[in-house]
């Protein structure tokens, strides 16, 4: 039995044996592992780029890590978020996340949040802890994080990951460094981000990030790192895949860090969706609900119009590489971006009695189908209500949903 730390040996036996490969590091040493194992940091997001960043932070000794993420799991996790696995699916990935890293280190205090991170809560949920890591996927959320890191004068190393690309910056750096409103001083059009789940993520991509958000963390908290905050930019199909760029100082008419100091009740007076441009449709349930009758078609009615063995002309408007995952037997692709970019190329091929356009939720094809009634008003269109989600919903089970 190790009766653990002592005045001449500061850490338990085996925690040599554990962490001696880093501690051997010129200016890591025994004193950076103490200084790991007495800081805390707080992961919000438990997802793509939280699960590694979580792993590292737990692997490294790092002594105290809260986890917040109101989420659960689903299997459309697990390709990037390497904490989870598939006996968790439906549980909350707060709890998931905490588990997997407690089976790495035992040693570590681990507190879990399974509620959403809000103006409300954020300044008590965060307080506790040394180093913030922006691990979400989503403007206003980035916002709030930002000034509670600049109240509650915390370093926040955040990230961001997107298709083949991300982002890398520590905001709050010290006593000059910018906070996030300072370098994004007005969010980003809803309609100009799109979810993971929309606009594609590669799984490494967001490990990458998430490693270095948690390698970021344990600098700042060995004081490894030189002070100077920059924009780490990554992309894994350019050469060369990395890109750095020095950021300005923090900036004097910023509402939250700038000289006047902070906006009075800058956190409890902002409604963080509202800034950023209100909420994001939901574009499902949009799809169900616009557009008049007699332009769309239900995907009931759609099957039952394709029995009949009348001509018509489904088109699929998504594009190719998505066509190429799966698509409606007989179905024609023109994804939407071709259609725009020259219209009227497509008209010859259309000219039929009936044609049905359709796509992945039913929201590009209604632009789509508003397209083709732009060029010729005599032609028969209807879009297909919630796309090929809704087909696979209500008329065929195994057709893929991704
Ligand atoms: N305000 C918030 N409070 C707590 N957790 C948040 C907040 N905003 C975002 N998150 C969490 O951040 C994580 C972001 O991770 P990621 O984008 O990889 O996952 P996802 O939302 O499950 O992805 P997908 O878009 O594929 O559904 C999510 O688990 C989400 O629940
Ligand atoms: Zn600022």
């Amino acid at each position: 039995m190790d009766p653990g730390p002592t005045e001449d040996r500061l850490l338990y036996t085996s925690d040599y044996l554990r962490y001696g490969r880093q501690m051997i590091l010129d200016g890591f040493g025994l004193e950076g592992q103490i200084k790991l194992q007495r800081s805390s940091a707080v992961v919000v997001g438990a997802g793509g780029l939280g699960c590694p960043a979580l792993q590292y932070l737990a692997a490294a000794g790092v002594g105290h890590i809260g986890i917040i993420d109101h989420d659960k799991v689903e299997l459309s996790n697990l390709q990037r978020q390497v904490l989870h696995s598939e006996q968790m699916i439906g549980k909350p990935k707060a709890y998931s996340a905490a588990e997997a890293i407690r089976r790495i280190n035992s040693g570590i205090q681990v507190t879990t949040l399974t509620e959403m991170l809000s103006p409300s809560n954020a300044l008590s949920l965060l307080q506790p802890y040394d180093v913030i890591l922006d691990c979400t996927d989503n403007a206003p959320t980035r916002y709030l994080l930002s000034d509670t890191a600049v109240r509650l004068g915390k370093p926040l190393v955040s990230g961001a990951a997107q298709k083949y690309e991300g982002q890398l910056c520590i905001y709050n750096l010290g006593q000059n460094g910018p906070c996030y409103r300072c370098i994004f001083p007005k969010p980003p059009a809803p309609q100009a981000v799109g979810t993971c789940e929309e606009t594609g993520i590669l799984g490494a991509v967001t490990g990458i990030i998430g490693n270095m958000q948690a390698l970021e963390a344990v600098k700042l908290i060995t004081g490894l790192h030189d002070g100077n905050a920059t924009l780490l930019l990554f992309s894994a199909i350019s050469s060369p895949p990395f890109r750095s760029i020095k950021l300005r100082a923090r900036q004097p008419t910023c509402p939250a860090c700038g000289q006047q100091g902070p906006k009075p009740h800058i956190i409890e007076g902002t409604d963080y969706v509202t800034f950023c441009g209100g909420a994001r449709p939901n574009w499902l349930e949009q799809g169900l609900i616009a557009g008049s009758p007699g332009e769309r078609i239900r995907v009931e009615d759609l099957r039952r119009e394709m029995d009949l063995q009348e001509q018509y002309l489904l088109i699929d408007v998504r594009p190719r590489t998505e066509f190429g995952i799966c698509h409606l037997p007989g179905s024609k692709s023109i994804p939407l971006s071709e259609l725009l970019a020259e219209p009227a190329t497509h008209i010859p091929a259309i000219r039929t009695t009936k044609i049905f356009v359709l796509c992945r939720l039913g929201n590009d094809s209604q632009i789509a189908a508003q397209v083709f009634r732009d060029l010729d008003p005599n032609l028969n269109v209807r879009d297909v209500v919630g796309g090929l989600r809704a087909w696979s919903q209500h008329i065929d089970p195994q057709f893929p949903i991704y």
